[in-house]
């Protein structure tokens, strides 16, 4: 993959001051600003290749969209709720979280204790021993909290759509459906991400299904258990206590839910411990570091394809896959749009590639043709905004070597083009069916021309060339003889205009890689 250039970052949010010194100390200008609009912001992050933000920060399509040349939007911590997602890998940024959260997990894991054992003394003379808590999220803070609630004797049933029961079992929490979990609870924690699937997870209906007095604690995300359904639920008796970390709106304007007498509520502290912040915020600056530098890429939420780019033998292999694209367009501008695009690798090489080699082809298909600028982060995503249905496939191809043929359909016609990297670079093999005699090295400004194979094709080609004042820098000729085939020309500089080939050729397109 090309290197991610990252010059300026702004840090929007108290982050531990380590986070700066890592990327100063990397050659990277940081800027800190708290405390802003969201019109300040909007207005600051035009000026920043890269964001680092905790939870307070709004990063929302507005603040995405608003972005120059931003690439990358750090989240010091776990929940990147606060940052629109699908918003930034539409403009091709990269989003990532703090990696390892273990950390983080057992600072956060201790609010869920002390928020039960403060319910328990505040309202009055409860064991913990024997009591059930339902756990529902059976990530990394759940699990470090299922472990502190047995060392009181209490019983961890939960639930987790993607945590396996036969792992939770190793740990000593017993899965089960929501169903079934709700009515046997003394106590529910939640430790899932706060996302439509989760928000409002309690409910007033979930609510009627508890036992009458279930005291519940979230420190995870405001809304996973429903404000207004709590408060009922409260003022009813159904629940007998609410243990908050995290509100809907921080810090909370409807006082209801703080000043009732039977919630105890803390401003988002779950993992404010400096150990806790220093850790992410080395993290994060690591994190960025590392990518910068092309080591590796970690902790990205939404542009996993780019983790396996960062070999140096997929670089030429990612370069390849771009202007395969590029040329497949540039040779089918009159017949565009395109609605389908079959993309096949081949070979030992290419094995476990064929993610980024998608996302590079329809880089190259794309640009010029989107109206964003499509990057190996959001071209899938644009592809499918656009109604084009990309399909990929490997085969192991033994007798043919490594490669990558690219075929796309338009109005019921297929093109193709298929290309390798020979001698650590890239190279066309063949363009609709015309197969090079010597492969065409895919570098530089290149002529393709559709024409019948003729004496006089070369010297008049040139002769045109000559009188346009543009060198010819190679030439590579199909294999076959007969009938209409594809030629190309490496040039000095492209023609200024295609027209004057138009006697001599049936198609011709000209593209710089
Ligand atoms: N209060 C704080 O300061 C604080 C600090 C850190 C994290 N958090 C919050 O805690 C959340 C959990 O953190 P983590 O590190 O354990 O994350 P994690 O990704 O390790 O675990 C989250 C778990 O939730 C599960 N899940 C997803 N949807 C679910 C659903 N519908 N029902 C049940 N489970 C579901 C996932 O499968 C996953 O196992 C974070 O997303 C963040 O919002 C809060
Ligand atoms: O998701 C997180 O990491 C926690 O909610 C902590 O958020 P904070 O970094 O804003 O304290």
């Amino acid at each position: 993959m090309a290197p991610i250039s990252i010059k300026r970052i702004l840090i929007s949010e108290s982050v531990d001051p380590c986070c700066k010194k890592i990327l100063q100390e990397n050659g990277i200008q940081v800027t800190e600003k708290q405390n802003m609009s969201k019109d300040d912001l909007i207005a600051e992050i035009k000026d920043y290749d890269g964001l680092v933000v905790r939870s307070a920060t709004k990063v929302t399509a507005d603040v995405i969209n608003a972005t120059g040349n931003l690439q990358i939007i750090g989240r010091a911590g776990t929940g990147v709720d606060n940052v629109d997602v699908d918003a930034a890998t539409k403009k091709g940024i990269i989003v990532m979280n703090s990696f390892n959260l273990t950390h983080k997990a057992i600072t956060v894991a201790w609010s869920t204790p002390v928020f039960i054992v403060l319910m328990i003394s505040q309202f009055m003379g409860a064991e913990m021993y024997g009591k059930i808590l339902g756990i529902v999220g059976l990530g990394r803070i759940g699990k470090e909290v299922a472990t502190r609630m047995q060392s009181f004797g209490m019983k961890t049933i939960g639930y987790d759509p993607i945590t396996p029961p036969e792992v939770t079992a190793t740990w000593g929490v017993d899965q089960m459906s929501l169903e079934q979990l709700w009515p046997q609870c003394d106590y529910i924690t939640v430790h899932t991400p706060l996302m439509p699937s989760t928000a409002g997870l309690l409910n007033d209906t979930s609510f009627a299904k508890c036992k009458k007095g279930v005291k519940v604690v979230n420190c995870a995300r405001g809304g996973i258990i429903d404000e207004d359904a709590l408060l009922r639920a409260l003022e009813s008796g159904q629940c007998g206590g609410a243990g908050l970390d995290v509100f809907v709106e921080e810090p909370p304007k409807n006082r209801a839910l703080v000043n009732h007498p039977n919630v105890i509520s803390c401003p988002h502290l779950g993992a404010s411990t400096k150990e806790a912040q220093a850790r992410c915020g080395q993290d994060i600056a690591l994190q960025i570091v590392d990518m910068v530098m092309g080591k590796g890429l970690v902790g990205a939420v939404n542009a996993q394809v780019l983790a396996s780019t960062f070999s140096p033998g997929s670089h030429q292999w990612i370069k390849l896959g771009e202007a395969v694209g590029v040329v497949l367009k540039s040779c089918t501008t009159s017949k565009q749009p395109f609605s389908q695009v079959q993309i096949t690798t081949q070979g030992d090489c290419l094995k476990g590639s064929s993610g980024y080699m998608t996302s590079a082809v329809m880089v190259g298909l794309l640009t010029d043709v989107s109206k964003s600028c499509p990057n190996l982060v959001n071209s899938l995503t644009l592809a499918k905004e656009s109604g084009i249905k990309v399909t990929r496939n490997h085969s192991e191809g033994l007798t043919q070597g490594d490669s990558c043929e690219v075929e796309i359909s338009v109005n019921g016609s297929s093109y193709r083009a298929t290309g390798s990297v020979q001698g650590g670079a890239p190279v066309l093999l063949e363009l609709n069916h015309s197969v090079f005699r010597q492969p065409v090295s895919l570098t530089g400004n290149l002529l393709f021309f559709k024409a019948a194979a003729s004496p006089q094709l070369l010297p008049s080609v040139t002769g045109l060339l000559a009188t346009a004042g543009v060198e010819m820098e190679s030439f590579s000729a199909p294999a076959a003889r007969s009938g209409d085939q594809w030629f190309c020309v490496g040039l000095s500089s492209l023609l200024g205009d295609l027209g004057a080939l138009k006697p001599l050729v049936k198609e011709a397109a000209q593209l710089s890689v």
